[in-house]
């Protein structure tokens, strides 16, 4: 220990404090972006190599010349998680909506239909079923069983109408009952502001996966409610997007019938 101590010279003292240095740098590009990473990594072990080899270094020589041979490996044992993305990346196809015709027609009903009864103040309440049934939950409603047009819907919400009052349910893409009482919910957090409408497609939403549009007399503003979670004030795009989105992962949950695609 004492021989070692009596050799141990400055240059060995910078030569650890090098060695330590990489370490922590090491340690720190980590944390930052995978590209920025990369670089920053390749260059400082290319100069630190080239140092040390000019340099009287000889354990950071020695460290660098061996992790040299080895840095494929190491490299991609680093960034195995980012090779394993980049990797995965490469062999997706982009995740379009897998979504029917007659399902895209009727979302566009739906938007229009919503942007009309809007414009006019016109209050509307509108289930759209997904896989959870929902009929023990109904209290009372009119059978229909009809195409879903906006011409339909804004007359049975218009205020004159008998069934105006209460929800359409819509399922298998026809609308199949109207004028329906939903379960209010019991949330204490929703907004005062939000009357029995807004509260009774709260209260469908908590208990089943349906999705359900609903348009404010008061305010003439649109929402999308689900999983118990409203979103006030919707443009037509953002329903049109919620609205594929929602009817595609209902059809990726469920088992397809024979012949279906
Ligand atoms: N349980 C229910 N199920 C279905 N519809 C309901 C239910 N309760 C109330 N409604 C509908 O909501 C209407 C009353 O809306 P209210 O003004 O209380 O709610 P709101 O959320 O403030 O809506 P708006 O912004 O349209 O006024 C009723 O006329 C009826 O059509």
């Amino acid at each position: 220990m004492s021989d070692l101590l009596a050799s141990f010279t400055l240059l060995d003292l910078c030569d650890i404090l090098i060695l330590a240095v990489i370490v922590y740098r090491f340690a720190l590009i980590l944390k930052e972006d995978v590209a920025i990473r990369l670089v920053l990594f390749l260059l400082a072990f290319f100069s630190l190599l080239v140092l040390s080899c000019f340099s009287g270094f000889a354990a950071t020589g020695w460290l660098l010349r061996s992790l040299f041979g080895s840095s494929l490996v190491i490299l991609a044992v680093i960034f195995q998680g980012d090779i394993r993305r980049a990797f995965m990346l490469m062999g997706r196809r982009p995740v379009e909506p897998q979504i029917r015709d007659e399902e895209l027609v009727m979302i566009e009903e739906l938007i229009k239909a919503t942007a009309e009864m809007a414009e006019k103040h016109i209050g509307a309440l509108i289930v759209i079923v997904r896989q959870h049934p929902i009929d023990h939950l109904l209290e009372i409603g009119t059978q229909i069983e009809a195409m879903v047009t906006s011409e339909l819907l804004n007359s049975i919400f218009l205020p004159y109408s008998p069934i105006h009052d209460g929800a359409v349910i819509i399922q298998r893409g026809k609308i199949t009952m109207a004028g329906c009482l939903l379960p209010i919910s019991r949330n204490p957090d929703i907004a005062k502001s939000f009357g029995t409408r807004h509260r009774a497609a709260l209260g469908l939403s908590e208990l089943t996966d349906a999705l359900v549009l609903v348009v404010s007399e008061e305010t003439g503003k649109i929402s999308m409610v689900h999983d118990g979670k409203i979103t006030y004030d919707m443009a037509a795009a953002e329903i049109r997007r919620l609205l594929r989105k929602g009817l595609d992962l209902k059809r990726s949950n469920k088992p397809q019938p024979p012949g279906e695609d």
